[in-house]
């Protein structure tokens, strides 16, 4: 057996030595903080990584590959992060995310070797010493080479080959996922950026052939790519698909000032100010026949939007309305199939419209489930369905088919075309994690096949006014929740919540601990804008008062 590489660990954890009092928390998003302080966080994820590679082996008792993204999302430009990418392009399981969050907060080697090192021995002893399998991406964020070559520099100072790895530099979020994905499983794709252009773009034509539809007709979409790395993707992809091309224009594309990501645009940016991002103006976002549309800084979230002609006024179509045009596709190809008892449900967050929910239950008439925020829970939810569709409403999610959906479908093919389209948007629609190109191709498919234009879209229901707030406390860990995050548990304001909602017509508000950031969201909806803001003014004062 291979020995524990105590002394070269040692080294590179001296090198990035983590801070006196280390506090950090692997927590929604992994680890996300300013940049700076980041490196001995590497040094711990990478070694995790290792050992979950070691502990996750196939039928052949050999480790599969795990994938490291570095990335901080939609977060300002100063700010990194990193979280790690199971084998099947899922996120690290929760039960493994205390680990990683003590390997953080070591101060010492001895300390973190008294963690990692019985780990190690345990699972690369099960593997018979074979290497472990990483793969590692990163944004366009200044920091991010840097934070990269901490990884590498780690895996490059095992003399034995104890780590075979493969960095691919910059790549989106959904990217690594899809690669980490394809490296353990064949039949899934092939491991490359250009596996992952080609299965979006032939799956996406296929499906537009099905139907006769020639891209020229599409909706001509402006994409706001955020200043991140969804512009360099965007322009690649099209440049695989040329028939594409003059379909999509991309806007906010400088990547090579990396001060400039997600100012002033992004999908963030967009769904939090509801307006119009820096680049796109109320001309071109009014224009007939088109549609905008907005990537986050790791082209992992996607919202549409447009401008109503004669008014000019702002009209977002967020993650909720994304998933009700899916839904809407996909539950009229169901009802073509010949036969079948699929079932079809939709995840969605407390932070989903109330008017979204009504219109999935009232009138799609289907299953609808609230999970807690953040995508793996949303994810582990929807794979309980043989169709799960999940989506925050900031524009983050994908739809899953299941294993059962597959072998039912498959003995439909070649005789039925609503079978074969459904088969088709398996494989356009990311089945790892939300990704905001596959998600906007599969929009733009939908509006195409259902014959419906933006402000169709949008018509499909009424949002109700909403706001949310945030508030910075003391301490956001004595913000205890229950009920998907709906209900506080901890401080005693539930009651007074409740009264306020109350009082208020079509009221609904909560209070939660955000998982990413040091502060409390407050959400408020109403029926009038008005009601809405006063509700949301009473519940921000009553937490400002317990903070
Ligand atoms: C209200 C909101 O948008 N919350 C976001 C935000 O989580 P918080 O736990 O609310 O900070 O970041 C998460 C990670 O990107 C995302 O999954 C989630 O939807
Ligand atoms: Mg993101």
């Amino acid at each position: 057996m291979s020995a524990f590489p105590s002394q070269a660990l040692e080294s590179v954890f001296n090198k990035f030595p983590p801070p006196q009092n280390p506090n950090f928390s692997y927590g929604t998003a992994g680890f996300r903080l300013g940049a700076s302080k980041l490196d001995s966080i590497m040094v711990a994820v990478a070694s995790l990584a290792i050992v979950r590679s070691l502990s996750c082996l196939d039928e052949t008792s050999t480790p599969q590959t795990i994938g490291i993204m570095i990335t901080a999302s939609h977060n300002p430009p100063q700010d990194n992060g990193v979280k790690i990418v199971d084998p099947l392009g899922d996120m690290l399981p929760q039960d493994w995310e205390p680990l990683a969050t003590k390997l953080a907060n070591c101060a010492t080697f001895k300390e973190f070797e008294k963690i990692i090192k019985p780990l190690w021995t345990k699972y690369s002893s099960a593997a018979s010493s074979k290497p472990a399998k990483l793969v590692i991406g990163r944004d366009t964020r200044e920091s991010g080479p840097r934070l990269l070559r901490i990884c590498t520099e780690l895996f490059d100072s095992f003399s034995d080959k104890l780590v075979i790895y493969r960095n691919f530099e910059e790549l989106s979020t959904p990217e690594l996922h899809y690669i980490t994905r394809s490296f353990n499983d064949v039949s899934f794709g092939v491991p490359s950026e250009s596996g992952y252009y080609d299965k979006l773009s032939n799956s996406f034509l296929r499906i537009l052939k099905l139907y006769d539809i020639s891209p020229d007709v599409l909706v001509s979409t402006t994409v706001d790519c955020a200043n991140g790395v969804g512009a360099d993707k965007l322009k690649a992809f099209l440049e695989t698909s040329p028939s594409l091309s003059s379909k999509f224009a991309i806007v906010n594309s400088d990547t090579a000032d990396p001060l400039q990501l997600n100012v002033q645009c992004g999908a963030d940016f967009v769904k939090t100010n509801q307006k119009l991002p820096n680049g796109i103006d109320s001309d071109l976002a009014s224009k007939d026949l088109s549609l905008c549309a907005s990537f986050d800084g790791d082209a992992d979230r996607l919202v549409c939007y447009f401008c109503d002609k004669p008014s000019k006024k702002f009209i977002l179509l967020d993650g909720d309305k994304i998933a009700i045009l899916l839904s809407r596709l996909i539950s009229t190809l169901i009802t073509q199939l010949p036969e079948n008892n699929l079932e079809i449900g939709i995840v969605q967050t407390a932070y989903a419209n109330g008017a979204s929910t009504s219109y999935i239950v009232n009138k799609l008439k289907l299953p609808s489930v609230c999970a807690k925020t953040g995508v793996k829970h949303l994810h582990h939810e929807a794979m309980k369905f043989d169709i799960g569709i999940y989506f925050e409403a900031n524009g983050h999610g994908t739809v899953l088919f299941s294993e059962k959906f597959t072998a039912e479908l498959k003995k439909f093919e070649g005789h039925s075309k609503a079978a074969e389209v459904l088969l088709l948007l398996k494989e356009l629609i990311n089945q790892t994690v939300g990704d905001a190109l596959s998600d906007l191709l599969a929009v733009v498919a939908s509006l195409a096949i259902l014959k419906v234009d933006a402000a169709e879209w949008a018509n499909t229901y009424h949002d109700l006014p909403n706001k949310l707030s945030k508030v910075v406390v003391k301490d956001r860990n004595l913000f205890v929740t229950t009920d998907a995050e709906r209900r506080l548990v901890k401080p005693p304001i539930q009651s007074k919540i409740d009264d306020f909602v109350l009082q208020t017509k079509q009221g609904r508000s909560f209070v939660r601990p955000s998982g990413t950031e040091d502060a409390v969201r407050v959400y408020a909806e109403a029926e009038t804008e008005e009601e809405c803001l006063r509700l949301a003014e009473q519940v921000v004062h009553l937490v400002e008062n317990y903070s």
